[in-house]
């Protein structure tokens, strides 16, 4: 969506809500498949549920006849929207919703589009903001009210309005939505520690979840437990609120040119994402809708894509369900998590030193093909230091934050050797956990670009192999440099040496 990666940035509550304050996006450096027409594996229809434990439960409360959007892959649903957002003002489109390669449903060329050609022209009555009008209008009031933000009000409202069905002038756009979002918010437990055990991803999807869970529980003990006749339980609740946010991450745009305002953009958010393309849904001043511009020429009958933003694959893993083929994204990364020394004489002293400047340990970084951040060596500078250098650690630690002006002079030739192994040592650790983890999750050979053929398990497991094997890849390339780089210093050194016994021997003579 466009340039989407801060998405929760802003606070989503007021300071007095911390687990809603903790619901952010990943940091900016760096659903799976029902078999056709039958439910997926643990969740029921006309339900948002999927939670192996919760699965019985949504099912009792949940009256049958709600839609909550549709199948991934209707595109009878997509049609009826076309057609809808045409009658509500939409101008004639030089795309169409049909099924695709990649991403199952997606728009494509129905004449030739030029490079530099604007397209959609989404109006601004077409888009779901914060500033929505609610069908529910008693329900709107009192959660402007409480003064609640935009992603827990935006969660709120779609709820809110999906359970309205046909009495919501969205019904069409919400029957297009996907009844069960592909993200990570639908992975169990037990499945993130199972496929995705060497990665950070994990921790990011529990956190999310986590905070998904909390910014609910928030809503509900302050609002919704004081109003029940607006906001009751069998449409509010823990698995309706992971739906909704599950389309956020999947569908929120950030328009820059709306002041940066997240919004839902019916039509535009059918587009799929590419790693090379390079163009953005925004707010158009001169036309007075959402568009984006072709950045190359498309044949009738080629899906058109857009960029997401520059994520990484497990980004997009998190927020999208989906992970890039291997090579293909070049805003690709991988998190390495860094340790301070248990036995370290200075524990305490540095501890102090990372949390003064908001860092922790273990503390993750961004690993780039290209490389590392400087924040990375200065965090590896101040892990290695010894106790005589006590007076630089908060120096270090400032640098590691990356709050220091002068990271670029941060140089501590004396220690760069054994920060640079300690990297490589790191690096090593984590290569060794995607080893193992691709080595017991077998060669497979399935195809998921038609995920509804596989089941749950089969689904899950490729995707987190696709994700192993491209953050490994970089981790390898680290590697590589990291090992070229010590053989350098060391054979540079044992030249010093040689050179330096030369002259000695020179001057015994
Ligand atoms: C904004 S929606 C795009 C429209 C979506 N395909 C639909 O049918 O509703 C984002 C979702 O599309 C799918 N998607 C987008 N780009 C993709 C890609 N490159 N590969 C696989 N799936 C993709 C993912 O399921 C993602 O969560």
């Amino acid at each position: 969506m466009a340039k989407a990666s801060n998405f929760l940035q802003s606070t989503l509550l007021p300071s007095s809500s911390p687990t809603l304050r903790n619901l952010r996006t990943p940091s900016p450096t760096i659903s799976f498949p029902a078999s056709s027409r039958q439910p997926r594996p643990g969740t029921i229809n006309c339900s948002v549920s999927t939670g192996e434990t919760t699965t019985k439960r949504a099912a009792e409360d949940l009256p049958d006849n709600i839609s909550w959007g549709c199948e991934i892959d209707s595109v009878e649903n997509a049609t009826s929207l076309q057609r809808w957002l045409s009658d509500s003002g939409l101008p004639p489109q030089k795309m169409a919703i049909d099924r695709v390669d990649v991403g199952e449903r997606g728009l494509v060329a129905s004449q030739n589009l030029r490079k530099g050609e604007k397209l959609l022209f989404v109006p601004p009555s077409l888009v779901i903001s914060a500033d929505s009008v609610w069908t529910n209008g008693e329900a709107g009031e009192v959660m402007k009210r409480y003064d609640v933000p935009d992603w827990p009000l935006l969660a709120t409202y779609l709820i809110s309005e999906a359970s309205l069905q046909k009495g919501s002038r969205w019904f069409n756009y919400i029957s297009a939505l996907p009844r069960q979002p592909y993200s990570l918010l639908y992975w169990t437990r037990t499945e993130l520690d199972m496929y995705l055990e060497a990665s950070q991803i994990r921790e990011r999807a529990i956190e999310r979840i986590t905070n998904v869970v909390g910014t609910y529980e928030d809503l509900r003990s302050r609002i919704f437990s004081k109003h029940p006749h607006l906001f009751p339980k069998e449409v509010f609740n823990d698995e309706t609120f992971k739906w909704s946010f599950g389309i956020l991450f999947s569908r929120l745009v950030r328009l820059p040119s709306m002041d940066g305002r997240f919004a839902l953009v019916p039509w535009a958010d059918m587009l799929n994402h590419n790693c090379e393309v390079e163009t953005y849904l925004d707010y158009d001043k001169s036309s007075k809708g959402v568009v984006f511009t072709a950045d190359r020429p498309y044949q009738p009958g080629e899906q058109v894509f857009i960029s997401y933003g520059n994520k990484s694959n497990g980004e997009l893993l998190l927020s999208y369900g989906f992970v890039p083929r291997e090579g293909t994204n070049p805003s690709d990364s991988v998190e390495l998590a860094l340790s301070l020394r248990k036995n370290d004489k200075c524990y305490k002293e540095k501890l102090d030193a990372l949390k003064k400047h908001g860092l922790s340990t273990p503390q993750c970084f961004p690993v780039r093909i290209t490389g590392w951040p400087l924040e990375l060596m200065a965090y590896a500078y101040l892990v290695v230091s010894p106790p005589d250098m006590i007076n630089s650690f908060e120096e270090m630690a400032k640098a590691a934050s990356n709050k220091s002006s002068t990271n670029k002079d941060l140089k501590y030739p004396e220690l760069e050797e054994e920060a640079l192994q300690f990297i490589l040592d790191s690096c090593e650790t984590s290569i060794s956990k995607y080893s193992r983890f691709l080595k017991e999750s077998g060669s497979m050979d399935l195809d998921i670009t038609s995920p509804k053929q596989l089941n749950r398990k089969a689904f899950l497991k490729q995707l987190a192999v696709d994700l192993s094997t491209s953050e490994r890849r970089i981790l390898y390339r680290a590697q590589y440099i990291l090992r070229r780089r010590l053989r350098d210093i060391r054979s540079g050194e044992l030249k010093a040496l040689r050179l330096f016994s030369g002259i000695r021997n020179f001057f015994k003579q």
